[in-house]
C-alpha cells in the first residue's frame, strides 16, 4: 500500500514537471510585437496570479534615483516566465504567491546600478566584465507575499547589502526560516539557480542560451 501510494506521488511529480517541460519546447510569444520581436514577456501574460512590485521605480537602498519609468513591466524571456509560472504554482500549496521585484533590467539601468553601487561586485554584476543575467531577461528578483498580496516575514528587504541577505544565513526566527526554504525549493524545482549573496535573486538554469542583452531602445523605442 505504502509503495504504491510512493509510486502515485512520484507519478504526480513527474507529471508537474513533464507539463513544465511540455511547455519550455513551445514558450508563449508576447501579444506585444514589439516584445515578441526582442523575445520577451511580460510576466502576467503567461501567469495573472504573479504578484508585481517593481523596486527600482522608486529610490531603492543601492540607487537612490528611480531606474524605471512608472508604466515598466516585469519582463522574461518567455521560458523563463514558464519557470516563474511553475514556481508560483508551487508555493501556492503554501498559500502564497510570488512576487516579482525586478525582472528584465535594461543594460543603461543595469550601468546606473553599478555606479551607484560604488562597483561593488558581491551584489552587482559588473557591466564591464559580463552582462547581468537581468539585463539578457533570464534573472528575477522575488520574494513571498500571501495570497491577497500581503508581506509575510522573510529575511530582509530588497538589495539589503548585509550577510541576512545571504541565501545560506541561518535565520534564528523559525518563520522566516521556513519561508525562505518555501521559495528557494519552489525557485529551484522550477529550474533556477539562486545567487550567494542575495536570497531574492534567482538565474534560469538556462541563462546560457540567452546571452544577449537587450537594449532599453528595442523594448521602449520612444523612451
Ligand atoms: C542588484 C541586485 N538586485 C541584483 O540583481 N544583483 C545581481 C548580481 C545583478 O546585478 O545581476
Ligand atoms: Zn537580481
Amino acid at each position: 500500500m505504502r509503495l504504491l501510494l510512493l509510486s502515485g506521488w512520484c507519478c504526480l511529480l513527474a507529471a508537474c514537471s513533464n507539463d513544465l517541460n511540455d511547455d519550455l519546447s513551445s514558450p508563449p510569444i508576447s501579444s506585444d510585437p514589439l516584445l515578441a520581436k526582442v523575445g520577451l514577456i511580460d510576466v502576467l501574460e503567461v501567469d495573472r496570479t504573479l504578484k508585481v512590485d517593481l523596486q527600482y521605480k522608486r529610490p531603492s537602498p543601492i540607487s537612490s534615483r528611480p531606474l524605471y519609468a512608472q508604466d515598466f513591466q516585469a519582463l522574461l524571456k518567455p521560458a523563463t516566465a514558464l519557470r516563474l509560472k511553475e514556481a508560483n504554482r508551487l508555493v501556492k500549496a503554501h498559500g502564497y504567491r510570488i512576487l516579482v521585484w525586478d525582472a528584465y533590467r535594461p543594460p543603461s539601468a543595469q550601468l546606473e546600478l553599478w555606479n551607484a553601487s560604488g562597483y561593488n561586485d558581491t551584489y552587482v554584476a559588473n557591466p564591464h566584465n559580463a552582462p547581468s543575467q537581468h539585463s539578457c531577461g533570464t534573472a528575477v528578483d522575488v520574494t513571498l507575499v500571501t495570497s491577497r498580496g500581503k508581506p509575510v516575514k522573510m529575511p530582509t528587504g530588497f538589495d539589503s547589502v548585509t550577510p541576512e541577505a545571504a541565501s545560506h544565513y541561518q535565520h534564528s526566527d523559525p518563520e522566516i526560516a521556513r519561508n525562505v526554504r518555501i521559495l528557494q525549493s519552489a525557485m529551484r524545482r522550477a529550474g533556477f539557480y539562486p545567487l550567494p549573496a542575495e536570497w531574492w535573486h534567482y538565474i534560469d538554469r538556462d541563462y546560457r542560451q540567452y546571452p544577449e542583452t537587450i537594449p532599453l531602445s528595442a523594448v521602449r523605442p520612444r523612451g
